[in-house]
């Protein structure tokens, strides 16, 4: 039977807040958390009200290690659409993080089948993911699982669905310099943190939202897998 936690936020501002509540008591808790973070609009909220929790002096990143879901195929790390660039933008050059702390898929490696392997062993000798935030995508996905992905997946290379392909190309200066492939945490890889938030904000998210709800688990709808997880909490607005 599904634990998940739901709680519904009043805004997009709440959502951001409550969702920064739970980031700070677990680095409170334990300062050198090893943390799993998310891109795409949803979670930037909470970015912003981490690096305010920072500057008051409530949180430090110096001994936290993070990792990173997904990032592009073929993508240059300083392209402004790349993963690797948002989380510098958003996050990592606000706070007392250190560099080598941080961990994001190499999607511009030569070799991106060991990239995968070795994401993986890193995240296993760090101790595992205590706390992995997530957004969800249109169709369901998390990280960038998409409908049909296995749920005993470790990280691996995907080819992007024409929906997240549509979802995500406003992102890129010229939508059709949008990679088809990105690197992803698997599904099984994202069961494995000991604590998940997922964040689901405004309305493009109802039918994964109604979907999620019913409690049905299916690999049509890869978000469905964080029934089988003991500690999910589901914070979301603008949805009905
Ligand atoms: N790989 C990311 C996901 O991790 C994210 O959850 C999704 C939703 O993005 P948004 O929050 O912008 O709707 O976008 C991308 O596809």
């Amino acid at each position: 039977m599904s634990s998940i936690k739901w709680i519904e936020a009043k805004d997009y501002e709440d959502l951001s807040k409550k969702a920064c509540d739970i980031f700070v008591e677990q680095l409170q808790n334990k300062p050198n958390s090893v943390i799993g973070l998310a891109t795409g609009s949803t979670p930037i909220g909470l970015y912003k009200e981490l690096v305010q929790q920072y500057h008051s002096g409530n949180v430090s990143f110096k001994d936290v290690v993070s990792f990173n879901l997904d990032e592009y195929v073929g993508i240059d790390p300083n392209n402004e659409a790349s993963y690797h660039y948002f989380m510098n933008h958003h996050l990592f050059k606000h706070v007392d993080i250190q560099k080598e702390n941080v961990h994001i898929p190499e999607g511009h490696s030569s070799d991106l089948e060991t990239a995968c392997r070795t994401y993986e062993q890193q995240i296993k000798e760090a101790g595992g993911i205590d706390l992995q935030v997530l957004g969800i995508g249109v169709n369901g996905h998390i990280g960038f699982n998409e409908p049909g992905t296995p749920f005993d997946s470790l990280t691996h290379i995907v080819e992007l669905t024409q929906s997240t392909i549509e979802a995500n190309q406003k992102y890129f200066e010229k939508p059709e310099d949008m990679p088809r492939k990105a690197i992803t945490m698997g599904i099984q890889s994202i069961l494995n943190a000991k604590k998940i938030i997922l964040l689901i904000s405004g309305e493009t998210k109802q039918e994964a939202y109604d979907r999620l709800r019913t409690g049905i688990i299916t690999e049509d709808l890869p978000a469905s897998a964080l029934h089988q997880h003991p500690d999910v909490t589901v914070i979301y607005t603008g949805v009905k």
